[in-house]
């Protein structure tokens, strides 16, 4: 079983994850790491603190030159910003009267409409959005791209499976249908400002951001996640929490900001009739092979050995410059709610964060169905399963 966990703040020293599970031989090291995080970073519509903010990456455990040792990975991603943070955020007690001079430490009580701040205030008991709104805030991401990384790799080395994902739809701009990049695109979409597999709709995706920015508003918008080179049969039909797609569903859904889940074709499906919403099957030379992928390359909760496809739906960024409405919580009064500053539009970035979620899910997913303690083991293991396997 692989588990996982991150802590940290949006401002705090570092975030700090931990992979537990993962077998031994799997190569990676902190270029890697420092290579996804960089993707994460990328996407017109970033906010300024991705240009002036760095993330420091260091493999505190788990990993001895270059390779997995079959212990729980750690990884810490410092915020180069914490010395203009390490006063307000510190840990430990500060004195009052130095706290009072920290103008970073002036209590936030004009709560945003779609973020975390007024629940998180009335379930903690807090008076300020601080303690809520750094936690809440995506910056815990990284943390997730970091041991996704991992997981990629272990998933390309035990089967040479690729995760790509691209960007369908930026607020009501969305790809033409049929569009679904392969493993050799990547490169094309991180150069792409919007990771949009077509040229016309990025630009289109640009100017619709651009757009929303000039008139003070965010944006939100779907990605995809591709994977390519599963074999049939991770996940199972026997429970609900062991099918893949509720798993996937549950990881994705679980990134700030994703409102809703598809897999496959999922809402068009249930527009279809059965005739046309199904992937009939055919069997040629002791291969099998379907006509579609409307199922998204799952079926009965197990991958079915086509290309999964899912996608997550990330509503526009609450921290909205043409301020919101909400309610001064500390006097009661109508107020217009916090914006400093903030992405114009995450989708980008969250598709690289889309990609670490699924990889980590389909990673547990290997290794439940084939175990090993090494890398060589469940690749033993993976190609007894192959070769015993009806039609492939
Ligand atoms: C990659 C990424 C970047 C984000 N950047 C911002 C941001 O700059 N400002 C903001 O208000 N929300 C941002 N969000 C969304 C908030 O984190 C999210 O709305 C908040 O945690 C509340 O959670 P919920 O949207 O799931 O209800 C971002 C989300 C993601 C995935
Ligand atoms: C720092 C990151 O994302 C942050 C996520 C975020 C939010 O509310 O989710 C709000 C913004 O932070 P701030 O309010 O300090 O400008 C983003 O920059 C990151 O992704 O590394």
């Amino acid at each position: 079983m692989l588990r996982w966990l991150t802590a940290g703040e949006s401002h705090g020293q570092q975030l700090t994850a931990v992979l537990d599970g993962l077998p031994a031989g799997v190569r990676v090291q902190t270029s890697d790491l420092d290579l996804q995080l960089a993707r994460r970073r990328l996407g017109h519509g970033r906010g300024a603190r991705m240009s002036f903010e760095q993330d420091e990456v260091t493999i505190t455990g788990g990993v001895r030159h270059g390779v997995t040792q079959g212990g729980p990975i750690a990884v810490q991603v410092g915020n180069t910003e914490w010395p203009k943070w390490s006063t307000v955020m510190s840990a430990d007690p500060v004195e009052a009267e130095v706290l009072a001079g920290q103008a970073r430490n002036a209590p936030l009580t004009r709560p945003r409409p779609g973020h975390a701040d007024l629940p998180g205030m009335q379930k903690y008991g807090f008076d300020d959005a601080r303690p809520v709104l750094e936690r809440a805030s995506a910056r815990e991401t990284a943390a997730r791209v970091a041991l996704g990384t991992v997981a990629q790799a272990f998933l390309h080395q035990v089967l040479g499976v690729r995760v790509v994902s691209h960007v369908v739809g930026i607020g009501p701009v969305v790809v033409p249908d049929g569009v679904l990049p392969g493993p050799e695109d990547n490169a094309l979409l991180d150069e792409d400002p919007v990771r949009c597999a077509d040229p016309a709709t990025s630009e289109r995706m640009t100017a619709e951001i651009d757009d929303a920015r000039r008139s003070g508003d965010t944006l939100g918008g779907v990605v995809e996640v591709v994977v390519h080179g599963l074999p049939p049969g991770l996940g199972s039909h026997v429970h609900w929490d062991r099918r893949l797609d509720s798993r996937l569903a549950g990881a994705l859904m679980g990134v700030q900001s994703v409102k809703a889940v598809e897999v496959g074709d999922g809402l068009e499906t249930a527009r279809r009739r059965g005739s046309v919403a199904h992937d009939e099957i055919d069997l040629a030379d002791g291969q099998l092979s379907r006509r579609t992928d409307r199922a998204g390359g799952i079926e009965g909760g197990m991958t079915n050995g086509e290309v999964l496809r899912v996608r997550a739906a990330m509503k526009p960024i609450s921290t909205v410059p043409r301020a919101l409405a909400t309610v001064d919580t500390a006097t009661g009064e109508a107020a217009v709610a916090i914006n400093q500053r903030s992405d114009a539009c995450a989708v980008p970035r969250g598709s690289v964060v889309m990609e670490a979620m699924v990889a980590l899910v389909l990673a547990d997913a290997v290794l439940e169905k084939f175990g090993g303690d090494s890398v060589t083991e469940t690749r033993r293991n993976v190609q007894g399963y192959l070769d015993a396997l009806t039609y492939r």
